[in-house]
């Protein structure tokens, strides 16, 4: 493990970008980019747009290490280029922001209030290019929608599961138990989380390593105590779909917690932004998610 990621991802003041929209959710990150479906008409053209979207978002002078720690790459990134450099390479090389990997093949069906991960086939394989292509983590994301305490456990037990083979690999795990924001008992299901949280942290090997990206909490300040366990390197927040200014403001109230931003970093940019308009955008956008995470 690179030491030296590993202690700006520990102890770095600054938010991780996430630039991982899956296949699944490409699509509407593309609309939002001002790229409607008909622009394109196969999965390639999908990717490649996309590409075009993260490589203009991570040339950006905007895009710099001294707010940004990680960027968080689809696999389909991570095997294409930046400028001649495979995307984790320029990032690290040419930005010092550290590259993880999203390993999950998206969410089953609910069942008990949650929506595990689709098995994962081929992960062992997956992890070995993910050392080979000099990628640091992985990220993983099931969703919790009620307080239902047997479906928590059983999103959390797969997690980590999947979790220690990931470490094993030599890479470290972000674990993403996401909480719906709009679910009626978000509350009672954040409380189960951090109880099983809890429980399998404290069956971890002694020196295994993680970090969790969770829901900004109901109650500020809630996942405080999660922070100080010795197995935990950092906690950082998804956005979940609330606006960049009401994710900012939640964020800002918890002392300690780093965003992970998907929807709320790319909010507002566009294909048809000038070069100028794009980075200046991304430049205040960067600014306020950065002063929300290190308050
Ligand atoms: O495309 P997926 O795998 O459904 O994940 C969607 C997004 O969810 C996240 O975990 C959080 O994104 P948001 O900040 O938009 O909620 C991102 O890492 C990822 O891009």
């Amino acid at each position: 493990m690179n030491t030296k990621q590993l202690d700006q991802i520990r102890t770095g003041e600054g938010f991780i970008a996430a630039l991982d929209q899956s296949g699944g959710s490409t699509p509407k990150a593309l609309q939002q980019y001002g790229v409607p479906d008909d622009s394109y008409s196969t999965e390639e053209e999908m990717y490649g747009l996309v590409h075009e979207m993260r490589t203009r978002i991570i040339k950006s002078p905007a895009f710099d290490s001294r707010y940004i720690l990680g960027a968080i790459l689809f696999e389909n990134t991570m095997d294409r280029s930046i400028d001649g450099q495979y995307t984790a390479d320029y990032l690290w090389e040419r930005k010092s922001i550290v590259p993880f990997l999203k390993v999950d093949k998206g969410l089953a069906e609910p069942e008990d209030g949650v929506q595990l991960m689709k098995p994962i086939s081929g992960l062992d394989e997956l992890l070995k290019r993910a050392g080979e292509r000099n990628i640091f983590g992985t990220k993983m994301r099931s969703v919790i929608k009620d307080a239902n305490p047997a479906g928590i456990k059983k999103a959390v037990e797969q997690q980590f599961a999947l979790g220690n083979q990931i470490i094993g690999a030599g890479l470290v795990p972000i674990i993403e138990p996401e909480v719906d924001i709009h679910s009626p008992d978000k509350e009672a299901a954040e409380q189960l989380l951090k109880e099983e949280l809890f429980r399998q942290l404290s069956a971890l090997d002694q020196d295994a390593k993680i970090m969790l990206k969770l829901s900004i909490p109901t109650v500020n300040n809630f996942y405080s105590d999660l922070m100080d366990d010795p197995h935990v390197i950092r906690v950082v927040a998804l956005s979940g779909g609330y606006s960049q200014a009401e994710a900012n403001e939640r964020l800002a109230r918890n002392h300690g917690l780093i965003a992970s931003f998907s929807r709320a970093l790319s909010q507002g940019l566009t294909a048809g932004q000038t070069d100028k308009e794009f980075n200046d955008l991304l430049s205040r956008t960067i600014q306020d998610i950065y002063e929300a995470s290190v308050k």
